[in-house]
């Protein structure tokens, strides 16, 4: 059974389709990329899939499970997990707040325990501690726990936000575009994090305009082009799709 599916989406703004029946599967260990020109619609299937976005019409599964009309929150705890285009930090918070704010959709003391600290609030505080701090390690930022956010330079920011993602263990981890405004160093580093997120057991969905990127950490691609999928495949397969280049191109691949 696919771990995720997206089941014939259809989203509208107003008089725009921005998602037309749109189907895709992520299985159990796949990395997938989702690909497609400016205003395909890809952060609008993220926007679905974390419960932002409603559609007109089609489903969304998660372990063969509905999750359409859960809020985002619920949708959050139950694995799926994203980082954003735009960089979303909390920028006064330290690198270690910003992960265990994530980490607390996992706390179970309620609001009692949270303003009396009993002992059981401050163990469990201790090990939403442990965790924030094991996922900034994986990321490799744990040296800067300490520091604000908006104080670290903008790669790093963004491999926080992924180590904010992996601290509420997600299931599956969708990435809006991480190597976007990365070097060509930071962006090979990241190929490297991907599969290692991978080799954790999390599934996948990458959205990515660096074809470097796409082609050489992806299973399987998906195409998107105005709201419709016009391609789905392995990488050497969608690297010659003709439809795929004239999407891009925005010309026939052939004179
Ligand atoms: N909240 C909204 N209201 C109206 N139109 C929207 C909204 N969000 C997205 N759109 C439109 O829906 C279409 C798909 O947008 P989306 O942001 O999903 O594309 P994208 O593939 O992520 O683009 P990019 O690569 O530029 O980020 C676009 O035409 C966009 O202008």
């Amino acid at each position: 059974m696919a771990h995720l599916e997206m089941q014939n989406i259809t989203v509208r703004f107003g008089g725009l389709k921005a998602l037309s029946e749109l189907s895709f599967d992520i299985n159990a260990g796949e990395i997938v990329g989702l690909i497609g020109p400016n205003g395909a619609g890809k952060t609008t299937v993220f926007n679905v899939l974390t419960g932002v976005c409603r559609p007109v019409h089609g489903d969304v599964r998660f372990n063969g499970e509905s999750i359409l009309g859960r809020r985002p929150h619920e949708i959050f705890s139950m694995g799926i997990a994203r980082t954003f285009q735009n960089i979303r930090l909390f920028s006064k918070m330290t690198a270690a707040e910003n992960a265990m704010v994530a980490r607390h959709c996992r706390s179970r003391k309620g609001v009692v325990g949270a303003i009396f600290k009993t002992p059981s609030q401050r163990a469990e505080e201790a090990a939403i501690m442990a965790r924030a701090k094991t996922a900034l390690a994986f990321m490799g930022v744990d040296k800067f726990a300490d520091t604000a956010a908006e104080n670290l330079p903008y790669g790093l920011q963004r491999r926080l936000e992924i180590a904010r993602a992996l601290a509420s263990d997600p299931k599956v981890l969708l990435l809006d575009e991480p190597a976007a405004g990365m070097n060509p160093s930071e962006s090979s580093e990241l190929m490297k994090d991907i599969a290692r997120i991978s080799g954790l057991g999390i599934d996948v969905l990458l959205v990515e305009h660096d074809m470097k990127v796409v082609m050489g950490v992806c299973t399987r691609i998906v195409c998107v082009d105005r709201g419709v999928k016009i391609a789905e495949g392995e990488p050497e397969e969608i690297q010659k799709n003709p439809r795929v280049i004239e999407a891009y191109l925005g010309q026939p691949a052939t004179p």
